[in-house]
Formats: structure tokens, C-alpha cells, sequence
């Protein structure tokens, strides 16, 4: 409630309609009983033509006003429910973009699509009743009760008897529901977890033929989310008609104790009629009451969900903030950031532990390197490469030790502005929905033309484009129509565009050819020779000519130096270059 709240005050004009025209929606469905009841006892008994005239144009106007309130009502609900939750999922999308790896490692994509999507509906319907009802029913359950205390005494009791009835009944339901809705939403969570997994993952499945296995698993998630949504439904399907048969059990007492009354001439026809009409209204205000009730845990789950997403503090601080302005001066597109001007990159002692992790994936790791000069990393699988450069734009901290830029220590310096500096290739290439063009002015949004096709000139990926149809040629969804070579080159001509000081090739060559990567390598030295450029890799010959070569073993440093000094110095190295290269290519290299 208090998130609506939160967001509600940007709406305040149209929430003030919104309570107009429940007050409007309220005079008419209470006026016209009262008049009614007038005409019975006034018109009708007395047979006066004229009154029941009079009151008939009464009626029709106050309809008309309770058209327009109901007509304005729905459209204020409608427009305040919806741009909430825009607000809301726009919030928690920024909120999301200035997460670090360990905050995503820790809610999980999955999830982080589902407080997206499906909680932030929740909240949606939920408003939309909410708006139409909650303030709605107070008035109606007030004014109807003081109207039906007005019309009999004694016939108020028996309503007034019912009432705290019903709220008990709603009060439990609603606190049985809070629970099943929560593990509602979370097997909705594991759903969506596995149709991501199988639909991205689908040539995995096809090629282990794990179609069943995979099957399997989805009808398990899908059996726990039908298993707590039945139980939910149940438990409404019990309410409701429980609530029905109170409601007409107050019924009948009434018209029993009315019947009686009448036959006194204590109570008029017409008053009845009024009466059964406020009845009718009370009771179906408090039903409403009870829908919003049995609806707000629910909602309560999925706005819990949404406020952790939106009060989680990075642990690395970006210049985004939550409402997508930047910290310092305002509004800023990643283009309009500063750049800072990389000369060295110097680690030191570094160590560095996941947060979900007990081990250190690196451990005292020392070394330093200069504009111009390009540092590999080798080691096996596992070793801690893919960690270690990860850590240069800063998308996790290290535990000890630190890292320094120009002298500076890195976690000192504006996480966007640092990244505006490098041209990062990982591991995994990926790209985005577009043409070839935007993906790779995604590294600089005003690149030129002449620029785009530099860039994939140098990253050897002009011809493909060409064969293509050229850089308006659409990429699909996961890019399935470019090959994973094809992939590697589009990204590293991102990079190239951006023209960073500092480059970082994650294994971005593992892709390509052994021809395609050398001659790849020959046109990039040229291009990078001002920068620093920083490359890991499993090949010994993408790196034999790198200036200075870390040879990583089990997160360790057990070696730096050039290919020749590290031939003759670390066994580790040797060992590596001796199982890809014969001693004559190595003689050569
Ligand atoms: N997000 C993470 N959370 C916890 N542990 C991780 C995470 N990412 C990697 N690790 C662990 O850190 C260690 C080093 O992984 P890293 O990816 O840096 O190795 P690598 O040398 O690049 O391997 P490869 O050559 O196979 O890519 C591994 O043991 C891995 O399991």
C-alpha cells in the first residue's frame, strides 16, 4: 500500500476526480431508493401524478450524473492503475541497470523478469479495484448504513449483526491466502526460469535429446504453480458463496421481521423497498470490501518483491541513478559522460572472492601495464582469467588488494565513466535486436558511417556483411542468422568504434579460424597501438607476441615475462605452448 501510495502522489489531479466521482457514483445509487421510496409512499399511495412526475425528471438526472461519475470513474482508475505501474516498472528497470554483477547474481534474471512483469500486473489489477473500490465502499457502507438505520430501527440490527460476521470471514481468508500467493509467485518464477533456459537453450536440449528430461522439469514447475493457484481458487470458491448465504440468510430474517412490521403498520411498503435497496447496497459494498481484501495479499506479495528489487543498494555505485539521471548534472546518456583518460592499469595484491563464494578465485595478483602495450593471460580452465579482467571495469570490487588506474585507485573513480573508456569483447558475443549497423554503433551512438565500416574492416567483418545484404540487414532474436565467428567479429568491431584506451578481448577469438585470427590480430595491432589492450586467451599463438604474458594457475600469478622468458622460466607456460605447438613452430614464434 505504501508503494501505491508513493506513486500515487505524482497523480494527485486525477486522484481528485477519482474521489469526485466515487461521491458522484455514491449520491446516485443512494438517491434513487430514497426518491423511490418517496414515490411509493408520496406519490403512489397518496396518487399524486404531479409529485411522481417530479420525482421521475429527479431520477433521470441523477442518473445521468451517475453515467458521467461512473464513466469518470472507470477512466481515472484505468489512468492512474496503468501509469503507476509504468512508473513502477520503469523504476525498477533503471533500478535493475544500475545493478552490479553481484546483485544479478543474487535476484536472478528470472525473477528480475517477473517482479518486472507479472508482480508489477499484480499490482496493476490490483489498483484497479482497489481505486474503484476502496474509497468507494467506505462511503457506500456509511451513508448506506446511517440511510438503513434512518429507514428501521429494528431491521438495522439484524444487518448490524451480519457485518462483523463477515469481516471475521475476510480477515482469515486473507491471511490464509497471503502465504499460497507467495509461493504462487514463486513457482511462476521457476516457470519463467525454465522457459528461458528451454527456449534459449533449445539446440543444448536437442542435441543431449533431453526433450523429456526438459519436459519433465517444466511440468513439475507448472504442477507446483497449478497446485497453489487451485488452492487459492478453492479457497475463494468457499468464500464467496459462504458470503452469499449470509447475505441472504440477513435476507430473509428481514423480510420475515418486515412482514410482521407491516402487518403492525409500523413500516411502509415503500420504506421496505428503500430499505431491501440499502440493504442490497451495503452488503454488496461490503462483498466488494472483501474482494480488495481477499485481493490485497497478493498484491502485498508482489509489491514485497518489487521493494526489494528498488531498495537494493548497488555495491558498486554507477552514475545512473534509480529515476535515470546522473548523479552529477542531471540527465545523461552514456555518450555525454566523461572519459577517463587510462595511461596504466597497475594491480596489486590483489585478491578476490565472489560474494556467494567462500574461495578466493584470485589470489595476491600483482602486475602492471602501459599505453601501448598489449598483457595476455593464460592459464587453464578455471584459473581466474575471465575474473581478473572482469574486475578492470569494475563489475565487481576486489576483496583485498586494489587496482589502479593512473595511480588511482579504481573503486575511487566513477564506474560509468571508467567504462566509457574501454571497449570490453567477452567471453559469450552477444547482440542485440537491430541491424548490423545499430549493433555495432552500440559502442559509440554517433559513429559515422565511415566509422561502422572502419571498425568492421578491421575486425574482419565487412565481407560477411556485404554477403549479407550490408549494415541494414536485420540480426534476429539470440542473432541466430550470424555464425558464433561471425558474432565474435561484430563484437569486437563494437569495441573497435569506441575507439577506448583500453581494450579487453575475453577469449574473443576462440571462434575464429586459425587464418581469420591472425591475420584478425595483425590489423588490430595496428589500430590498438596507442591503447592498452588486455587479452585472454586459450591459443598460445593469439598471444605469443603479446609484450607481457600472466600465466594464471588456480587464481595465482606463476609467471609474467614474454613468450621467450616464460618458455625458459615457467613450466606451467611450457607445458601449455608444448600441447598446442610442435618445438618448430615454437623455434618460429
Ligand atoms: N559469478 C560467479 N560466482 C561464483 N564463482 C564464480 C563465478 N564466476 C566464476 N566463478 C568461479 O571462479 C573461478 C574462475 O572462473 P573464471 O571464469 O574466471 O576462469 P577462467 O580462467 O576464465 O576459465 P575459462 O578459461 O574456462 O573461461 C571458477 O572456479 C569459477 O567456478
Amino acid at each position: 500500500m505504501k508503494l501505491i501510495l508513493n506513486y500515487l502522489k505524482n497523480y494527485k489531479k486525477i486522484f481528485l476526480l477519482n474521489v469526485i466521482s466515487v461521491f458522484g457514483f455514491a449520491l446516485v445509487e443512494l438517491g434513487i431508493p430514497t426518491i423511490v421510496a418517496r414515490m411509493i409512499d408520496r406519490g403512489i399511495s397518496g396518487r399524486d401524478a404531479a409529485y411522481i412526475w417530479k420525482m421521475g425528471g429527479v431520477i433521470l438526472v441523477i442518473s445521468l450524473v451517475g453515467v458521467a461519475g461512473t464513466i469518470l470513474l472507470g477512466y481515472c482508475c484505468a489512468y492512474l492503475s496503468t501509469s503507476v505501474v509504468r512508473d513502477l516498472r520503469n523504476d525498477i528497470f533503471r533500478k535493475t541497470q544500475t545493478f552490479s554483477h553481484s546483485e544479478f547474481n543474487r535476484f536472478g534474471t528470472s525473477s528480475l523478469i517477473t517482479r518486472t512483469n507479472n508482480d508489477a500486473f499484480q499490482i496493476q489489477m490490483f489498483m484497479n479495484i482497489l481505486l474503484r473500490t476502496a474509497l468507494m465502499t467506505p462511503v457506500m457502507i456509511v451513508s448506506s448504513i446511517v440511510l438503513v438505520l434512518k429507514a428501521s430501527l429494528r431491521l438495522s440490527m439484524v444487518i448490524l449483526a451480519t457485518i462483523p460476521l463477515i469481516i471475521l470471514g475476510v480477515i482469515i481468508v486473507a491471511k490464509i491466502s497471503e502465504s499460497i500467493s507467495e509461493n504462487q509467485q514463486n513457482s511462476l518464477e521457476w516457470i519463467n526460469r525454465i522457459s528461458r533456459e528451454n527456449l534459449s537453450g533449445i539446440r543444448v536440449i536437442r542435441a543431449f535429446t533431453n526433450d523429456n528430461y526438459e519436459k519433465k522439469r517444466f511440468d513439475e514447475a507448472n504442477l507446483s504453480y497449478m497446485k497453489f493457484s487451485k488452492r487459492l481458487f478453492k479457497l475463494m470458491s468457499v468464500t464467496q458463496p459462504v458470503f452469499f448465504l449470509l447475505m441472504n440468510l440477513a435476507g430473509m430474517l428481514i423480510y420475515w421481521i418486515s412482514s410482521i412490521l407491516i402487518n403492525q403498520n409500523s413500516l411502509q411498503v415503500g420504506q421496505l423497498v428503500a430499505f431491501m435497496d440499502y440493504l442490497f447496497h451495503v452488503m454488496f459494498s461490503i462483498m466488494l470490501f472483501c474482494l480488495v481484501f481477499m485481493m490485497y495479499p497478493k498484491a502485498q506479495v508482489s509489491a514485497r518483491r518489487i521493494t526489494k528489487v528498488l531498495k537494493t543498494t548497488p555495491s558498486i555505485p554507477t552514475q545512473i541513478t534509480e529515476h535515470g539521471e546522473g548523479t552529477e548534472g542531471g540527465n545523461r546518456d552514456s555518450g555525454d559522460l566523461n572519459k577517463i583518460d587510462i595511461k596504466e592499469i597497475r594491480f596489486e595484491h590483489v585478491t578476490f572472492v565472489y560474494p556467494d563464494g567462500e574461495e578466493a578465485v584470485l589470489k595476491d595478483v600483482s602486475f602492471a601495464v602501459n599505453r601501448g602495450e598489449t598483457i595476455a593471460f593464460i592459464g587453464s580452465t578455471g584459473s581466474g582469467k575471465s575474473t581478473l579482467i572482469n574486475l578492470v571495469p569494475r563489475a565487481y570490487d576486489v576483496t583485498e588488494g586494489s587496482i589502479l588506474i593512473n595511480g588511482e585507485d579504481i573503486r575511487k573513480l566513477p564506474a560509468q565513466e571508467l567504462r566509457q573508456s574501454i571497449g570490453f569483447i567477452p567471453q559469450k558475443a552477444m547482440l542485440f535486436g537491430g541491424t548490423i549497423a545499430e549493433n555495432i554503433r552500440y559502442g559509440k551512438k554517433d559513429a559515422s558511417m565511415e566509422e561502422v565500416a572502419h571498425a568492421a574492416k578491421v575486425a574482419h567483418a565487412y565481407d560477411f556483411i556485404m554477403e549479407k545484404g550490408g549494415f541494414e540487414e536485420l540480426i534476429t532474436e539470440n542473432a541466430t542468422n550470424v555464425s558464433g565467428g561471425q558474432r565474435q567479429r561484430l563484437s569486437i568491431a563494437r569495441a573497435l568504434v569506441r575507439r577506448p584506451d583500453v581494450y579487453i578481448f575475453d577469449d574473443s577469438f576462440s571462434a575464429l579460424d586459425f587464418k581469420t585470427d591472425a591475420k584478425l590480430r595483425g590489423e588490430l595491432k595496428k589500430e590498438t597501438k596507442e591503447a592498452i589492450v588486455m587479452i585472454v586467451a586459450q591459443r598460445i599463438s593469439s598471444i605469443v607476441d603479446a609484450d607481457r604474458i600472466v600465466v594464471l594457475n588456480e587464481g595465482s600469478v606463476v609467471g609474467i615475462g614474454t613468450h621467450q622468458e616464460l618458455m625458459k622460466g615457467c613450466q606451467i607456460y611450457r607445458e601449455i605452448a608444448l600441447s598446442q605447438l610442435s618445438e618448430e613452430e615454437l623455434a618460429n614464434a
